[in-house]
């Protein structure tokens, strides 16, 4: 077992939400088209619609739903109307949509809720006190929390995407409303519990893709918690790893390595694998010269690093096969390419196969899922940065806001 220890969160058993009037926080933040203003991938909307169908059949709340899209400035920060038509769509339930979050139009449209219906309220992040972060007693004494709060009989925060953050509408409500995780959430922390608090081993963390000053981060704390066995390296992580470990990789991926501010984080990598992090770095890797693709093995490198090669697929396609537990975040190449998906389909494939407890975070490695692969010892996470966090080794505020919520109205 692992040194973490995850704290008790309230659920939806141990407060009363039947008929009640109650606001859910989720997390319906998608990637938008920057032209168009189009939803490209609505994989969030989709997994949110069953947690709100189980909860009007089981509860029939009056059930009123706030989410963030984007940041204010960001091509990405459009209102949620749109999410409120597929909302509708995969619950198959007519979920209503004002837009407003605070003000009266929003109270207006809450209080006329009746029990088994669902209204949406447009971006919490258009109001400007919601992209603030601070404590949850400051948040608790906020206009956003003290307009809404007395509107509802509790609090459900179903948003574990978003659960390092340390907003209103995360951390303000659980402090002045009974509040409880919602069934995502609490599968989503049931999800890591199984990573950071079972016996079972080999435990193999595959990581890759661009985060690479955040995944260093969760390194260390995983050789911290003695939580990997092994760590497969891959994307511009096993590139740093391999300039670590004095492994010349040509002067074009040098280059692109500094330019994406990388090298500042070789002495880091050293640290870590003097510490002892279990760390595999890939011994071959598909290049891309001169318009065409080749194999080739470190130490031969030429052209730019595009994927794992042929036999680092191999072998760790037999490291995740062999595993009890796997954690997958980032992908091997470079996939928005065709050519360069080769070693993240085939990692993900040795995961579909295997025995272990598979949890795939981080919304370009969900991209490259094929659901129709899945079964129930695989966990697809909506978290992003929070999974990440949550690994690092950092308390995230809302589970914290929930711990606090608990002692209060739950004694
Ligand atoms: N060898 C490589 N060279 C350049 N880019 C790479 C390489 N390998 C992977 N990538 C890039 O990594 C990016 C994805 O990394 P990122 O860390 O954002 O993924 P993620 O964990 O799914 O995070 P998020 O949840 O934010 O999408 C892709 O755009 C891909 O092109
Ligand atoms: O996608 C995410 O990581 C969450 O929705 C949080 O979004 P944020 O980074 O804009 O707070």
């Amino acid at each position: 077992m692992t040194n973490m220890r995850i704290p008790r969160i309230p659920t939806l058993r141990e407060i009363n939400i039947r008929e009640k009037r109650v606001f859910m926080r989720i997390d319906i933040n998608v990637p938008i088209d920057p032209d168009k203003g189009e939803i490209l991938d609505d994989r969030r909307i989709r997994v949110h619609s069953q947690t709100i169908k189980e909860i009007v059949e089981k509860y029939s709340p009056a059930l009123v739903l706030g989410s963030h899209q984007g940041r204010p400035g960001e091509p990405d920060f459009i209102t949620l109307e749109r999410h409120a038509e597929l909302l509708s769509k995969y619950t198959g339930y007519d979920i209503k949509f004002v837009n407003d979050v605070i003000g009266p139009t929003a109270r207006e449209a809450i209080r006329k809720l009746k029990p088994g219906e669902i209204l949406l309220l447009d971006n919490l992040r258009l109001v400007s006190e919601e992209v603030i972060e601070a404590t949850p007693e400051k948040q608790s004494y906020t206009i956003f929390v003290r307009r809404l709060a007395p509107l509802f009989d509790a609090y459900v925060n179903d948003a574990f995407a978003t659960a390092h953050r340390s907003q209103p509408s995360i951390v303000g409500f659980p402090l002045v409303l009974p509040s409880a995780a919602g069934p995502l959430f609490e599968k989503e922390i049931m999800a890591l519990k199984r990573v950071v608090e079972s016996f079972e081993s080999p435990r193999i963390f595959v990581l890759g893709g661009t985060k690479v000053r955040d995944l260093l981060r969760v390194i260390e704390n995983l050789v911290r918690n003695k939580m990997a066995d092994r760590i497969l390296t891959t994307g511009l992580l096993a590139q740093l790893f391999l300039v670590a470990k004095g492994i010349g990789l040509g002067k074009e991926n040098m280059r692109f390595l500094e330019e994406k501010g990388i090298l500042p984080l070789i002495p880091k990598a050293r640290y870590v694998l003097l510490m002892g992090a279990p760390v595999e770095t890939p011994i071959d890797f598909k290049v891309l010269i001169d318009g065409e693709t080749r194999n080739v093995s470190i130490g031969e490198i030429n052209g730019k690093i595009m994927d794992i090669g042929e036999q680092t697929t191999r072998i760790y396609s037999e490291f995740i096969k062999d595993a009890k537990i796997v954690v997958m975040r980032g992908p091997a190449g470079v996939i928005e390419d065709e050519r360069f998906r080769n070693g993240t389909i085939k990692l993900l494939d040795a995961a579909y196969n295997s025995k272990a407890f598979v949890l795939i975070g981080g919304g370009h490695l969900s991209s490259m899922i094929d659901e129709s692969k899945l079964n129930e010892h695989i966990h697809v996470s909506t978290g992003g940065n929070a999974l990440l966090l949550f690994l690092s080794g950092e308390t995230l505020p809302a589970l914290k806001a929930l711990e606090l919520s608990a002692k209060m109205f739950l004694g």
